[in-house]
């Protein structure tokens, strides 16, 4: 029987056109905010730095009024954090990194540059010898190089990394306005599972996915609800998925989504809400489910790990980011010569795990691991990123495909 396929593109745009931004929101300190998604713009109050500043360890002059043997007594000094006075004509100022620019001054000559040379009194201070050229501005930071006062310093639904938290620390803010965590239910279909740390039983294997799905949600602002294993019973998938959908907003399922008779995601679904994607052009991952269960939107990813780590990033992470209100969501591809040939085109879209390789001869490429099973879940662990090979296309090796590094995921 010829099965009907959505291609990737279509059940990704369909997954994010029924995405419902949050909005609830809350107030939380810098500490608490790595990976949580702004809810506001943040503007500044302030310009960053504040004055103009030094940008070495030195002495600060006025280059409209240096004497021809190119020597001036320094008249005081400067430190970080305190304030100068107006430089004195035909004098320099000891000035260190980070200290305000006195007022009358319009360059800094760095030390290294300077031959300065110790007074013998109190009234008879330090004298320099400055070098031939200096340049108006030079080594001057100058008010509002890094934001001007009034400014947005980064819009709503930026994605806060450290170097956001850094630099809302550099406006200081304390508190800010965010998203509230995404609640997802995560939920392990099979019989055959077992946890590890306890024996297994024949005909059992380990629980791989829940970990792998923890690991995959904690790197997005996410609230884990573990439903734990549900065996692979009718009742027992319908019991776990109605409760789920009453406190979380979103399910996330492993296995039991392709068409044998122990397989309940997809009639559950269909039974206490409706299913509105199922099979997918994608290897590995094809059964994949999408739906709703009352208002709680439900992901059903396929049982194997391979489809699990494929189509959690292919699917899952933009929802989720779009969810928490995040602007950007899909992740940055870059094009990569392959280094080997696919042999066929195929109707689905692949993700193989491969290595970003360097051969000192031909340059960059891609290597893939071996074996693709979605069973087999060290091509991961061994690869750093997704190569797509597209629908309908077979790249030889030395064309050029889209490289997802694990990295940006
Ligand atoms: N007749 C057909 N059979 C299958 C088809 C098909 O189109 N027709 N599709 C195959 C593909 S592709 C996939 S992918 C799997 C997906 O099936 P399910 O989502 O129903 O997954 P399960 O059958 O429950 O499990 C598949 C596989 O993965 C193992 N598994 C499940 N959960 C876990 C877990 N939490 N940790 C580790 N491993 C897990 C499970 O033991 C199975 O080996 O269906 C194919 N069959
Ligand atoms: O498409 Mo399935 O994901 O081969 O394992």
């Amino acid at each position: 029987m010829h099965d009907q396929l959505t291609s990737v593109d279509d059940a990704l745009h369909y997954l994010l056109e029924h995405t419902q931004p949050l909005e609830a929101r809350e107030v939380r300190p810098l500490t608490e905010a790595i990976g949580r998604i702004l809810a506001d713009p943040v503007y500044s109050s302030i310009s960053v730095p504040p004055q103009d500043n030094s940008a070495v360890d030195g002495y600060a002059v006025n280059t409209r009024f240096i004497s021809t043997d190119r020597c001036l007594p320094v008249s005081q000094r400067i430190p970080a954090g305190h304030t100068p006075k107006p430089l004195q004509p035909g004098t320099a100022a000891r000035i260190f990194t980070g200290a305000f620019i006195p007022e009358g001054a319009d360059a800094v000559v760095m030390q290294e540059n300077v031959q300065a040379q110790e007074g013998t009194t109190e009234q008879n201070g330090t004298i320099i010898k400055l070098p031939d050229t200096i340049t108006p501005e030079q080594n001057i930071r100058p008010k509002g190089q890094d934001i001007q006062q009034g400014q947005v310093v980064l819009p709503a639904g930026t994605r806060l990394r450290p170097q956001e938290l850094g630099l809302l620390a550099s406006i200081g803010t304390a508190d800010l306005p965010l998203f509230r965590p995404l609640r997802v239910g995560i939920i392990s279909t099979g019989d055959e599972l077992a946890e590890p740390g306890t024996p297994l039983q024949s005909g059992q294997i380990y629980n791989s996915n829940r970990y792998m799905l923890h690991g995959l949600l904690a790197q997005l602002p996410c609230n884990i609800q573990d439903y734990g294993i549900i065996p692979d019973t009718a009742d027992a998938t319908l019991s776990a998925l109605d409760k789920a959908a009453a406190k979380c907003d979103l399910i996330i399922t492993s296995g039991g989504v392709s068409v044998g008779e122990e397989d309940h995601i997809k009639n559950s679904i269909d039974q206490l809400g409706q299913l509105n994607l199922w099979k997918i052009a994608i290897k590995p991952g094809k059964p994949l489910a999408f739906g709703a269960i009352r208002e709680t939107p439900i992901i059903g990813l396929p049982g194997n790990p391979g489809a699990v780590f494929v189509t959690f990033n292919v699917f899952a992470r933009p929802f989720i980011l779009k969810s928490c209100g995040a602007l950007s969501y899909t992740p940055q591809s870059f094009p990569v010569p392959l280094g080997f040939n696919i042999k066929k085109p195929g109707i689905r879209r692949e993700y193989l795990r491969v290595k970003f390789t360097q051969d000192p001869a031909t340059g960059p490429c891609l290597e893939a691991y071996p074996n693709q099973s979605s069973g087999v879940l060290s091509s991961a662990c061994w690869g750093d990123g997704f190569a797509i090979i597209r629908e309908n296309t077979a790249p030889q090796c030395g064309d050029l495909v889209e490289f997802i590094p694990f990295s940006v995921l």
